[in-house]
C-alpha cells in the first residue's frame, strides 16, 4: 500500500514535470535561448572568466569562443581545466571545421584559486607580463552554501572566494582594463542577495555561521562592489555590470545534501524548471559582447533586462565602507 502511495506521487511528480517541460520548450516565450548573432563580433577580443571549467562558466566561454573571441579561463584545478578545454576545442574546432589543435590560442588555461591572495597575485603578475590586452573581465567563480571554511588568508570561505578574491583579481587587473578601454567587466552576483546584510563587526561570522546567509552577504558584496567600482570608473570608458542568472543546473549545489530517496525527485524538478547552463549564461554573454551595453555601467541584469535593487544594495555609503574594507583585507595599500 505504502510503496503503491509512493509509486503513484512519483508518476503524479513526473507527469506535472513533463507538462511543465512541454510548455517550457513549445510555447510563446518557453523556446529554449540560443547563441544566434554575429560569429565575428568578438573577434580580437580577449575575455578572461573565473570559473571556467564548469556551469555557467563554461556556458559563457563556449559561446564567447564561437563569437570569436579569445578566453582565458581562470580555475583552480588545473586537471579539471585542461579536460573542459579540451572538450571546448573539440566543440569549436567541429563548429569551425577545423582540427581541435587549430584553435589551441584561443583558449588558453591558467590557474587561479580565489580562496588564496598569493595565487591572485601571481595569477594576476603572469597575465599582466604575457597580455597585452584585457577587454572582458567575468567575475563568475562562485561557491554556494558550504560548511565554515577558511581560506589561505583566513576568511570565511563565501566571503572571501566570492568576493574578496574577485576584489583583489579586479584591482590588480584595473590598470590592463583601463589601456584596452573600451573595456567591460561583468560580475555574477544572484537573487538571493535580498537576504543578505553587511554586519562590518562581523564579517568572519566564526561564532555565528550561517551557510544560507553567508552566501547570500557575498552576493550582496558582489552588487555593492560593482555600483562603487562603476562610480570610480567614471570617465574611463571602463564599464562594469552586475547580474543574476536565474536558478541554474549546475554543480553549485554540490555542498547541499539531498537525501538519496528525494534525488530522483529533485532531479525531476531541476530538469524541468532550472534552466540549462547555456540559458543561465545568457546575461553573462549579453554583457560581455552585446553592442547595446555599451557604455552602461553600475547596472543590475537578469535574463538580459535591467533589474531594480532593493535600497540596501544601492545604499553608497555601505558600498564605500565595503570598498574601504575589502582594500585593508587583501592588502591593498592606499
Ligand atoms: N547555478 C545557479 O542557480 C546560480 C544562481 C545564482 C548565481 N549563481 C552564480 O553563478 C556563478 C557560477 O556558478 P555555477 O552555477 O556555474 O556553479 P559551478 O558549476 O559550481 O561553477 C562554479 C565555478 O567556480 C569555481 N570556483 C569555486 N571556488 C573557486 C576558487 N576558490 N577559486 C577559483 N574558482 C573557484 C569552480 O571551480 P571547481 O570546478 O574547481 O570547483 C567552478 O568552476 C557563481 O558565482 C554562483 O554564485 C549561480
Amino acid at each position: 500500500m505504502a510503496l503503491a502511495t509512493v509509486a503513484a506521487a512519483l508518476l503524479a511528480a513526473l507527469g506535472g514535470a513533463l507538462w511543465l517541460a512541454a510548455r517550457r520548450f513549445s510555447g510563446p516565450g518557453g523556446q529554449r535561448m540560443q547563441g544566434g548573432g554575429d560569429r565575428s563580433l568578438m573577434h580580437g577580443k580577449t575575455v578572461l572568466i573565473t570559473g571556467a571549467n564548469s556551469g555557467l562558466g563554461r556556458a559563457t566561454a563556449a559561446e564567447l569562443l564561437r563569437l570569436g573571441a579569445r578566453v582565458i579561463m581562470g580555475c583552480r584545478d588545473r586537471a579539471r581545466a585542461e579536460e573542459a578545454a579540451g572538450q571546448l576545442r573539440q566543440e569549436l574546432g567541429q563548429a569551425a571545421g577545423q582540427e581541435p589543435d587549430a584553435t589551441e590560442g584561443q583558449l588558453v588555461v591558467k590557474e587561479l584559486d580565489l580562496a588564496s591572495l598569493r595565487s591572485v597575485r601571481a595569477f594576476c603578475q603572469e597575465l599582466l607580463q604575457e597580455e597585452p590586452r584585457l577587454d572582458v573581465l567575468i567575475n563568475n567563480a562562485g561557491i554556494f552554501q558550504c560548511p565554515y571554511m577558511k581560506t589561505e588568508d583566513g576568511f570565511e570561505m563565501q566571503f572571501g572566494v566570492n568576493h574578496l578574491g574577485h576584489f583583489l583579481l579586479t584591482n590588480l587587473l584595473l590598470g590592463l582594463l583601463k589601456s584596452s578601454a573600451p573595456s567591460r567587466i561583468v560580475v555574477v552576483s544572484s537573487k538571493l542577495y535580498k537576504y543578505g546584510d553587511i554586519n562590518f563587526e562581523d564579517l568572519n561570522s566564526e561564532q555565528s555561521y550561517n551557510k544560507s546567509f553567508c552566501y547570500s552577504r557575498s552576493k550582496l558584496a558582489n552588487i555593492l562592489f560593482t555600483r562603487e567600482l562603476a562610480r570610480r570608473l567614471e570617465g574611463t570608458n571602463v564599464t562594469v555590470n552586475v547580474l543574476h542568472p536565474g536558478i541554474v543546473r549546475t554543480n553549485l549545489g554540490r555542498h547541499i545534501h539531498i537525501p538519496l530517496l528525494a534525488r530522483p525527485l529533485f532531479n525531476l524538478v531541476s530538469w524541468a524548471f532550472f534552466k540549462t547552463p547555456l540559458e543561465g549564461a545568457q546575461t553573462s554573454i549579453y554583457l560581455a559582447s552585446s553592442p547595446e551595453v555599451e557604455g552602461v555601467s553600475g547596472r543590475y541584469f537578469g535574463d538580459c533586462k535591467e533589474e531594480e535593487l532593493l535600497p540596501k544594495a544601492m545604499d553608497e555609503s555601505v558600498a564605500r565602507k565595503l570598498w574601504d574594507i575589502s582594500e585593508v583585507m587583501v592588502g591593498i595599500l592606499k
